[in-house]
């Protein structure tokens, strides 16, 4: 099967446009006010997974800096960005350039190189402690790869990733009231998350690219949530509707695009979606012009979390559609699948 399947209408049909919710009365408001946001989230997440954040309480230079220090990087000679490689396929660290990896392929569709080319980073405080270093914590925690240039990138990319993981910290939370649980719920299990942050460039594209290839082929995420912010080229993320078709995901300036992961949809019992996207290729007649950058932090669970259904989502005319595993072999099977 390909990733659009026939059934599918192109988004020039689509009929919906992703929710978009201020969380602030969530992060500042009443119980009754953070009860109205959590209801807000619930509809979104069993509706379509995505949906759009505003007052979210992340300061603009900070998000302005990440950026253009993202965008920096890649404009440098790739033999200055290959110091950093990627060291082995099953450590989620360092560069990879564009067609090293093939998102589709995680889902068993096979499919050309996407057109991107990334940094993945992962946890930046690890303590001292031996959870961390525990065979099962695998490559988890594996030390970052930071250039030597542009300067303040270290820097930057810590700063960026400690606070992004308290607003999915926050997001969890809300998460819970959305799902009729105490607040705290989820937190015994993310207090040694395994959460990562990658950069992303989407070249302009001189040549036409080979039939099938795009530039992030068709998936779902793994994890909990993303937080997503990009900029606005030709050529972008679209996620698909249940009934088939794909809808453009076009954020506001300063707004954040979430969308929850494998680990929401197991948990849920299939109640709330992690929903398939991708990013397409510009029209061709911009597609020489067309570059778009990406900063994307994935929000994990701890290695050894349990993913089993929550009991408040199945009983008897409800049963569990999932076996129960840890996050560490979620991760480790769906990660390897995509590698080129
Ligand atoms: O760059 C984007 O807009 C989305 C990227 C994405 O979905 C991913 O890397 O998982
Ligand atoms: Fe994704």
């Amino acid at each position: 099967m390909t990733a659009s399947a026939a059934k599918l209408k192109n988004s020039g049909d689509q009929l919906v446009s992703i929710p978009v919710i201020n969380i602030s009365p969530y992060l500042e408001g009443s119980p009754d006010d953070r009860l109205k946001v959590a209801r807000e989230i619930n509809k979104a997440c069993e509706e379509i997974g995505f949906f759009i954040i505003v007052g979210h309480g992340v300061e603009q230079g900070l998000i302005d800096r990440t950026y253009s220090i993202a965008s920096e990087f890649f404009r440098l000679p790739v033999d200055e960005k290959i110091k950093i490689r990627q060291p082995d396929p099953a450590i989620s660290r360092g560069y990879t350039p564009v067609k090293g990896e093939s998102l589709s392929a995680g889902l068993g569709m096979g499919s050309p190189g996407d057109l991107k080319e990334m940094i993945d980073m992962g946890p930046v405080d690890v303590p001292g402690d031996e959870y961390y270093e525990r065979p099962e914590a695998g490559n988890h925690f594996h030390p970052n790869l930071w250039p030597g240039t542009p300067d303040g990138f270290e820097e930057t990319m810590k700063t960026y990733y400690r606070r992004i993981n308290r607003l999915a910290n926050d997001l969890m939370g809300l998460f819970a009231l959305a799902l009729d649980l105490p607040e705290d719920f989820f937190f015994d299990k993310l207090d040694r998350n395994m959460s990562a942050l990658r950069i992303i460039c989407y070249p302009e594209q001189a040549e036409q690219p080979e039939p099938g290839q795009v530039r992030a082929g068709a998936h779902t995420d793994y994890g909990t949530l993303t937080i997503l912010m990009s900029d606005q080229s030709a050529g972008g993320l679209q996620a698909q509707h249940r009934d088939g078709y794909w809808v453009d995901v076009v954020p506001e300036p300063g707004s954040y695009v979430i969308n929850i992961g494998d680990v929401m949809q197991m948990w849920t019992n299939d109640r709330w979606v992690s929903t398939l996207h991708r990013v397409v290729n510009p029209p061709r007649d911009v597609a020489n012009t067309a570059r778009r950058h990406s900063v994307v932090f994935f929000h994990q669970p701890n290695y050894d979390a349990a993913i089993e259904t929550l009991s408040s989502c199945h009983g008897r005319d409800r049963p569990k559609k999932y076996d129960s595993f840890t996050y560490g072999e979620h991760w480790t099977r769906k990660w390897m699948a995509t590698k080129k």
